[in-house]
């Protein structure tokens, strides 16, 4: 039995630290059936820090059916002002409301956006905390926060294992040819220069998600090929072919492909050098996270674009809420300013790049899509852009129910039908969770639980 061995029954913390959020959700292990991947482990109360990039952050914490059933807490904090003040905020609010002690914790998952050359969740020793803080520079908006709640773990609860679970492990499949970048090789493979790609588990959550709904056999996705959009304040897409990862919007690092809140996506590379003479500067922009060393470059790009670039909010909510009224402003016959058509430019915008890689991947996976799959902050949420990406691919046989599409809110289902499901082509949202991806897949490795 290895050192990290818990009784079977034992707590397991899941964080996520996204670049706009942080996500907490702790399960109690009531299994490891593979007939039933998604009972391994039972909800007992999820925490939601949102906006920690835009102050104030929003702090929620809601008891679970299975766990104290007490009404949602939300409130505005002042106190947190990055990841690490974050969790010791949820720490706080556990030990005040919660009758949980801390003690009964034995793993804690973290997710982890950039692994570099891990691909198998690592206990947090030395040399893997080391690792990831080295690709810290790869991952400017992620790793540093990870790490900086791995280390308030430590601290607080020092009896139970951090383990470290990668979102670039979902995309290790992708054929040699999609990762691969056109440049010298002996550079690119000393330097680890590829496509290695991100929300990972958010994926893995998603494809087990949805092959359950579609009635495939629930332990083998190996017969499923999806498009699948996670759109939130970072935003990518995946084309899963037979259940695997087959290509990937995001790249070398999350910056690329699809523009997100603060984050310019695909770009031509040579923009940067035109935009600033400076791009090459080390960044002196102390905001970003601990430990994290990286060029006015990428700075900018990762901190300074997006729809926050092009509007003033990171809010896509917003945007569409703002583009609403500037359209109706329009049907009324009222004059409107040049200023306001930035909504709608941040919209479009970000629409063309969704439909530029579906039409991409519809291609690659041959036209055989079992689903086109929306989730994250902004595909769960957004009527409005579900609604404009699928009457663009109807050319390619998908279609919309109106109605489907606006009851989403009010079905608590984790996979929701938003089309006419009976031809085979589905439109579906998926309440993604990379909490739960994290947990059960702990809650299944052999060397975390005694016999
Ligand atoms: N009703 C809504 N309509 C459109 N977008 C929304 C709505 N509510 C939230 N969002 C977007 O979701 C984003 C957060 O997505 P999420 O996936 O939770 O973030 P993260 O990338 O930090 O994990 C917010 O930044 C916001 O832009
Ligand atoms: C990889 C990434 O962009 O993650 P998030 O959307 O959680 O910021
Ligand atoms: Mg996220």
């Amino acid at each position: 039995m290895s050192d990290t061995a818990a009784p079977k029954s034992g707590l397991i913390l899941a964080v996520n630290a996204g670049s706009s959020s942080l996500k907490i959700s702790l399960f109690r292990r009531v299994g490891a059936d593979a007939n039933a991947p998604h009972d391994a482990v039972d909800l007992l109360l999820v925490s939601t820090i949102n906006n920690i990039s835009a102050p104030p952050a929003n702090f929620s914490f809601k008891f679970a059916a299975h766990g104290e059933g007490r009404e949602a807490k939300k409130e505005l904090a002042q106190d947190i002002k990055d990841h690490a003040t974050a969790f010791t905020h949820f720490l706080d609010y556990l030990k005040r409301e919660a009758s949980i002690d801390r003690e009964q914790i034995v793993h804690i998952c973290h997710r982890v956006v950039h692994g570099g050359s891990y691909f198998k969740p690592v206990v947090i020793t030395d040399e893997s905390y080391h690792h990831i803080e080295r690709l810290s520079d790869l991952a400017p908006l992620h790793n540093g926060g990870a790490l900086s709640v791995m280390q308030a773990c430590i601290d607080a609860i020092p009896k139970a294992n951090s383990i470290a679970y990668f979102d670039t492990s979902f995309h290790c499949t992708m054929p040699l040819h999609v990762s691969t970048c056109p440049i010298r090789q002996d550079i690119a493979k000393k330097r680890g220069l590829k496509k290695y790609g991100f929300h990972g588990l958010s994926y893995a959550f998603i494809l087990q998600a949805v092959c359950s709904h579609l009635n495939k056999a629930r332990d083998d996705p190996s017969q499923t090929n999806l498009i699948v959009m996670h759109l939130g304040s970072g935003a990518s897409m995946c084309a899963i072919k037979e259940g695997k990862s087959l290509d990937t919007t995001m790249g070398l690092t999350p910056v690329s492909g699809l523009p997100g809140a603060t984050r310019s996506g695909a770009i031509d590379p040579s923009l940067i050098f035109h935009y600033t003479n400076r791009a090459g500067r080390i960044s002196h922009d102390r905001s970003l996270a601990v430990n994290v060393h990286v060029t006015e470059a990428e700075d900018i790009l990762n901190k300074r674009s997006g729809w926050n670039a092009l509007t003033g909010t990171t809010d896509f909510g917003e945007i569409v809420k703002q583009m609403k009224e500037v359209d109706a402003r329009l049907a009324r016959g009222e004059e409107v300013t040049e200023e306001d058509g930035k909504w709608r430019l941040a919209f479009d915008l970000f629409l063309d790049r969704i439909l530029g890689y579906l039409g991409g991947y519809y291609v690659k996976l041959g036209g055989k899509v079992d689903a086109l799959v929306f989730a994250g902050g902004i595909g769960e949420r957004s009527v409005e852009l579900r609604e404009a990406v699928v009457a663009h691919a109807a050319c390619v046989g998908f279609s919309l129910d109106p109605e489907l599409n606006k009851k989403v809110d009010s079905n608590e289902d984790v996979v929701v039908d938003v089309g006419p499901s009976s031809d085979g082509h589905h439109v579906l949202v998926c309440r993604t969770d990379e909490q739960h991806e994290m947990a059960k897949e702990c809650a299944f490795d052999s060397r975390f639980w005694e016999e």
